[in-house]
């Protein structure tokens, strides 16, 4: 592959160690090329049957651009960026209420440079120095509209009637989101504020709504799970919109992963088709950090904590016995960033098996046999599995649950099944064990950094609704906060790239071969 850079940008991003050249022209043809890890956006190019198309990196996540544009022009660049400022416009209450005016925000903020007023004591309190944030402000190239609170809003808070829904599974910061969006929806005014119990099913009217102000969330983020509760399916789009509607509700914040986000988007059509005004707002919640674009989404920071500690677990236990091998099943249905991340952090992981990198349990490249020469080269073994991993070795199950997700078949308990089988077929010795810390890992509270991310998230939905938009949700990118059309980021599942340096630092890590 060649490339060459035409122009550099020093963007920093907490996930990512390096400054990256903003543009690259490559001619490779293959999609296989790309640096995930590049941050503040790398677009790349090439021929592709004649017509140019384009890549842009951001924040690990690859997406193609349109590719009915022509970028073959010299200009490619300027019309890359304005296909991408396209894509990326936010849905706003006034595409559908032209003669919506705003008013002066509710949202206080003190000023840039203290006065005297700003001394209590003779002490500076500063805590809340901050601009509002322009419409025109855009983070990642300036595309992205950055979240925060705007100069100007399209609600009287006196008129809001918010509501906040959780759902899908369960996910550390629950609590913590909910609490913050209750606290800043009071900052701006809002007396009017419920919790729908478990999820979409309660729209159904089923269970009272959760009257939620300051003193009810106060100490709620001290524990896991979420005070609303969750589900999955539930009722269908209009049937919600009726209940939104005869609940008078106008904020609804959303929080959920890609099918809870994929109803928001729903919703929010529904209500443009009804002409009804509501900022429809998601958070997007997965410990699989399977969302497009987002360095990362709250709960995963506390999802690999936690998994490092059960794979801690099966070392501790796999090298106290005699031949021992520990086996770990974490979450990740399509996307295997737990399990990387947590063999990473433990470092005492031999085997990690992800959905997006195929391999065989059997055979000369197999697994299984290095397993064996792990066990009789250094005593012992420890295998990290996630939960979509491999799923080609197994029989299909069949059958969805209530949300219409495919119920995949247990790669955790068939590894140890043929471990056992193999050992035992081969006479030497194993002794095998298994931890499954799926559901423990997903009930505990959020730690110190998902809290402080579900703070800002929490903080920005709200600025986002008062803003005037729907349709959208909020993430952090390339360390800043900015929100995203809903469409756009749950357009496909991210996964792990297995060319990135990530994959390879915990190939590197293991030190476990291609298993094909
Ligand atoms: N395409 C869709 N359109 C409308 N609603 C949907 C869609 N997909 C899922 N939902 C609804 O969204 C809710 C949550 O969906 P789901 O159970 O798939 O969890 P999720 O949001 O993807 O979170 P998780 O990451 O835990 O799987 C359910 O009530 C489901 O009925
Ligand atoms: O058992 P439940 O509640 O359906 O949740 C399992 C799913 O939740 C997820 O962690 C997503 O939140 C998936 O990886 C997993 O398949
Ligand atoms: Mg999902």
């Amino acid at each position: 592959m060649s490339s060459v850079s035409i122009g550099f940008s020093a963007v920093r991003s907490l996930d990512h160690s390096c400054f990256a050249p903003l543009y690259s022209l490559s001619s490779s043809p293959s999609k296989s090329y790309f640096w995930p890890e590049a941050v503040g956006g790398v677009f790349r190019r090439w021929k592709d049957g004649g017509s140019g198309r384009l890549l842009v990196l951001a924040s690990a996540a690859v997406e193609e651009s349109d590719p009915g544009m022509d970028y073959a022009e010299t200009n490619w660049k300027d019309q890359f960026q304005k296909d991408f400022e396209r894509r990326f416009d936010l849905p706003h209450l006034t595409d559908l209420f032209s003669d919506l005016t705003p008013i002066p925000s509710t949202f206080r903020l003190k000023k840039r440079s203290p006065s005297s007023d700003d001394y209590v004591n003779g002490y500076l309190y500063r805590e809340q120095y901050n601009g509002y944030i322009n419409n025109d402000d855009r983070v990642l190239l300036k595309v992205i509209h950055r979240a925060g609170p705007r100069k100007e809003i399209f609600f009287r808070p006196g008129d809001v009637n918010a509501a906040i829904v959780t759902c899908g599974g369960l996910c550390p910061g629950l609590n913590d989101v909910i609490r913050q969006i209750v606290i800043t929806l009071e900052m701006y005014g809002v007396k009017k504020i419920v919790g729908i119990p478990h999820g979409y099913r309660g729209f159904s009217a089923e269970e009272p709504e959760i009257p939620l102000s300051r003193k009810a969330v106060q100490t709620i983020h001290l524990s896991g799970g979420s005070i609303l509760g969750v589900s999955r399916g539930g009722p269908d789009i209009e049937e919600i919109v009726n209940s939104i509607q005869a609940r008078g509700i106008n904020m609804l914040f959303v929080l959920g992963g890609d099918g809870t986000h994929a109803g928001a988007n729903a919703m929010h059509k529904e209500c443009n088709k009804r002409r009804i005004k509501v900022a429809v707002v998601g958070v997007p919640k997965t410990i699989d950090n399977d969302i497009l674009y987002m360095d990362r989404t709250f709960g995963f920071d506390t999802a690999v904590e936690e998994a490092q500690r059960a794979i801690n677990s099966a070392y501790i236990e796999a090298h106290s016995a005699y031949h021992g091998i520990g086996i770990v099943k974490l979450m990740g249905r399509s996307s295997g960033f737990i399990a990387m991340h947590a063999s990473l952090a433990s470092g005492q992981v031999d085997v990690c098996l992800i959905p997006e990198e195929p391999f065989t349990l059997h055979g000369p490249n197999g697994v299984l046999r290095h397993l064996r020469y792990l066990v009789q080269t250094k005593g012992s073994a420890v295998v990290c599995v996630a939960e979509g991993a491999g799923q080609d070795l197994l029989e299909k199950a069949t059958g969805t649950d209530a949300s219409g997700n495919k119920i995949l078949s247990d790669i955790g308990i068939h590894v140890v099944q043929e471990t056992r089988k193999y050992f035992k077929e081969i006479g030497v010795p194993a002794d095998v064990k298994y931890i499954d810390p799926t559901y423990m890992i997903r009930a505990v509270r959020a730690n110190a950094a998902d809290g402080i991310l579900c703070t800002v998230l929490g903080q920005n939905a709200v600025h986002g609704a008062f803003a005037g938009f729907s349709g959208i949700t909020v993430g952090v990118v390339n360390t800043h906060y900015a929100y995203f059309p809903i469409p756009e980021v749950i357009s496909h599942p991210r996964l792990v790239d297995t060319n990135s340096r990530m994959w390879h630092r915990c190939l590197t890590s293991t030190g476990q071969p291609d298993f094909i």
